[in-house]
């Protein structure tokens, strides 16, 4: 009887210390001893191309533009921000607040008029810390403060 064609992107290899066949997955290089059932997807290892975010962004003295659509000129200190990150970060966590309305009311970015929504951006679009926290979330996470030359954010991916 034919042996079942395996499904793609499988080898069958023979291993040479226990003359057993083993299963190689050609884009994982992985290898197991049972036979696979189904295809063998190709990885993106780098991750997503593009990913969508919204953030609230608390803005200091020592911002690269300490001045914002709510405040002419910020003057809180680096920790006050951080405390208040932080504030509204327990608050949307707990389910008291909703990201989308904190970040209306207290983001120092001019996003804040759409919920802090910035839309899809690839790599390269943004300062690096945030451009790394933003590519590290998960669809659905939201990160911790995130430190940028802006002020301090917490970041929402939502694709
Ligand atoms: O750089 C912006 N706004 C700055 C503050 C700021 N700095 C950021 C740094 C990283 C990501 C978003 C950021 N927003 C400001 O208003 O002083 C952007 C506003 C918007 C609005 C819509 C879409 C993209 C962007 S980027």
């Amino acid at each position: 009887m034919a042996e079942e064609e395996l499904p793609s992107g499988w080898e069958k290899r023979l291993s040479r210390s226990t003359g057993q066949h083993y299963y190689l997955n050609i884009y994982t290089k992985e290898s197991q001893w049972d036979r696979p059932d189904k295809p063998a997807e190709p990885v993106s290892s780098s991750g997503p191309e593009q990913v969508q975010c919204s953030h609230l962004l608390v803005k200091h003295q020592h911002s690269r533009r300490p001045s914002s659509w709510r405040e002419e000129e910020i003057t809180r200190t680096k920790e006050e921000a951080l405390d208040l990150i932080k504030s509204y970060r327990e608050q949307i966590v707990s389910g008291r607040a909703s990201f989308f309305e904190l970040a209306q009311k207290y983001s120092d970015c001019s996003s804040a008029r759409r919920g802090g929504e910035l839309g899809l951006f690839a790599r390269g679009a943004m300062q690096r810390p945030f451009e790394q926290a933003a590519f590290a979330l998960k669809v659905g996470e939201l990160s911790e403060p995130v430190t940028t030359d802006s002020g301090i954010h917490i970041i929402l991916r939502t694709a």
